[in-house]
């Protein structure tokens, strides 16, 4: 049997009197690939960041691991990457790794192994001895992934992961994420304005004005926008008459 790794239940949130989400129930389960799709401001970083513990909901719950968020315990099970890169620009690459590894219940070993593996992951390798000053825009974002990956956890909460980072590379951390899933039965939450990643996941949910417009696999929401392509459910739903 699957267990829900994620529960979203009623949650709403204001920003002064503007509200961003409102009663949105969502529930994510292991194994899977969940995509956030919708137009700029939907409020989809809004409720990721509430996943993470970062951000409180005014109203509703959440659940990750049957446990409520916010919880202190759970951060050694959730890596998240947000949309602006938070890392030490005058550290290199290799000791903002270890600083994030640090963090976490590691051994020396493991810890080697998890840097050796992330920093292969997203092809920084033969960088990590760089600062990060010197980084693009691409390489941070690359270094961000990995350390969303360091403390191997259960559950990965990916904002607009790929933005910045060229196809090849995207298509290798897709093949990874994928695996992720499929073989060490990881809950992937991603962020996306790209259609093709979309057209990855197994379950995608179309925030709009903060509800959750519609919920299913990358072929049922073509159907019930009766779409040729996930391009044309993003538009109709983003309100596009085509
Ligand atoms: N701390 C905050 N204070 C005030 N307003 C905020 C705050 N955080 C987000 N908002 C507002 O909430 C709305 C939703 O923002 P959010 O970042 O969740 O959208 P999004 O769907 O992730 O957009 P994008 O795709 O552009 O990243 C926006 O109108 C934003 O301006």
């Amino acid at each position: 049997m699957t267990a829900a790794t994620v529960k979203v239940e009623q949650v709403s949130k204001s920003f002064g009197r503007k509200t961003v989400l409102s009663k949105v129930d969502l529930q994510m389960e292991e194994g899977q690939i969940y995509g956030l799709i919708g137009p700029s401001g939907a409020g989809k970083t809004t409720l990721v960041k509430m996943m993470v513990g970062m951000d409180l909901p005014d109203e509703g719950r959440i659940e990750v691991l049957r446990t409520a968020m916010p919880s202190l315990s759970m951060l050694q099970q959730i890596g998240y990457m947000a949309q602006s890169d938070a890392l030490y620009t005058e550290l290199t690459a290799e000791e903002n790794l270890k600083f994030f590894a640090s963090m976490f219940k590691m051994s020396r070993r493991e810890q080697k192994q998890r840097i050796a593996y992330a920093a292969e992951l997203v092809h920084l390798t033969e960088e990590l001895g760089k600062k990060v000053a010197v980084y693009s825009g691409g390489m941070k974002r690359r270094l961000s992934l990995a350390i969303a990956l360091i403390h191997d956890p259960a559950v990965l909460i990916l904002d607009e992961p790929t933005v910045g980072i060229d196809p090849e590379l995207r298509q290798s951390i897709w093949k990874e994420l994928i695996r992720l899933k499929t073989s060490e039965r990881k809950t992937i939450i991603v962020t996306t304005h790209v259609m093709d990643e979309a057209s990855k996941c197994d379950q995608l949910a179309m925030v709009r004005e903060g509800r959750i417009l519609a919920e299913g696999t990358p072929e049922q929401l073509r159907q019930q926008y009766d779409a040729a392509d996930l391009e044309e459910v993003f538009l109709r739903a983003g309100g596009v008459t085509l």
